[in-house]
């Protein structure tokens, strides 16, 4: 009988284009409290994600803003565009209010679109942004998606397409932690070791048409980055699809 219903379920995966390879390869990790991750290696298929490569590539007006950080101006490391859907308060972060442009300037992005929310149910994205990486010297700082208008959980689907490169998150000390207790309390030579003795790093190589999902506490408890890498020769092209609370 449980051999018989397992062949059936089997069949009813294997039929069923919402079971793809690909989505049985998802990885959910547990960061702990409320964290979560999901990583789907080969999401989009590598000739898939180069077709959409090349467009946002050529299609998408990047700009480089200048950004406010700890109250200096500089130049964003990086390329960025920004979309999001009509009637949505605005984005504003390190001091910078892109521009919003709308879904249908761009329509391969509504495939993408729903390409997510078919391996997301229950997920609903009305904003993207978008970051090209034109080599390894441009990079992304430490820090956490968590302005107000993603309200308390924000989701953030991240897919990336071109040139692999290192997704790093580390776990972001609480103001009374036991790690921030301990560097106030332990005498220097021990406060480096409770450090290092922590695991609160987790990394990942984004590769070619993978989808990387934050939930839950993420961007309230741990930061991420996309560090420079002197390796790293071509570009790549992430987007980064969010929900924008409605008021
Ligand atoms: O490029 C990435 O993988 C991450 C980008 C990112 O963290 C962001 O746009 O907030
Ligand atoms: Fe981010």
């Amino acid at each position: 009988m449980i051999g018989k219903m397992s062949n059936r379920l089997t069949t009813y995966i294997n039929s069923n284009p919402k079971f793809t390879k690909e989505t049985q390869n998802r990885r959910t990790i547990d960061l702990g409290e409320g964290s979560e991750i999901i990583y789907l290696p080969r999401f989009v298929p590598s000739d898939q994600s180069w077709k959409w490569f090349d467009y946002l590539d050529k299609e998408i007006p990047w700009v480089r803003p200048t950004i406010q950080v700890y109250g200096r101006s500089c130049s964003q490391p990086r390329d960025t565009c920004y979309v999001a859907s009509k009637g949505l308060q605005g984005l504003r972060y390190s001091g910078y209010t892109p521009h919003a442009y709308s879904w249908d300037d761009f329509p391969p992005l509504k495939d993408i679109l729903a390409a997510v929310h078919q391996a997301l149910p229950g997920s609903s994205f009305n904003s993207l942004l978008l970051n090209k990486y034109k080599n390894g010297s441009d990079y992304v700082a430490w820090h956490a998606d968590d302005e107000k208008v993603y309200g308390s959980t924000p989701e953030i689907a991240s897919i990336s397409f071109g040139c692999e490169r290192d997704f790093l998150l580390r776990k972001r000390p609480a103001k009374n932690s036991s790690l921030v207790q301990a560097a106030h309390e332990e005498p220097p030579s021990k406060q480096i070791k409770t450090r290092v003795s922590q695991n609160n790093q987790q990394s990942f190589v984004l590769k070619h048409g993978s989808l990387l999902v934050m939930r839950g506490h993420t961007q309230r408890d741990w930061l991420h980055s996309v560090p420079k890498r002197a390796k790293a020769d071509a570009v790549r092209i992430n987007l980064t699809f969010r929900r924008i609370m409605e008021d």
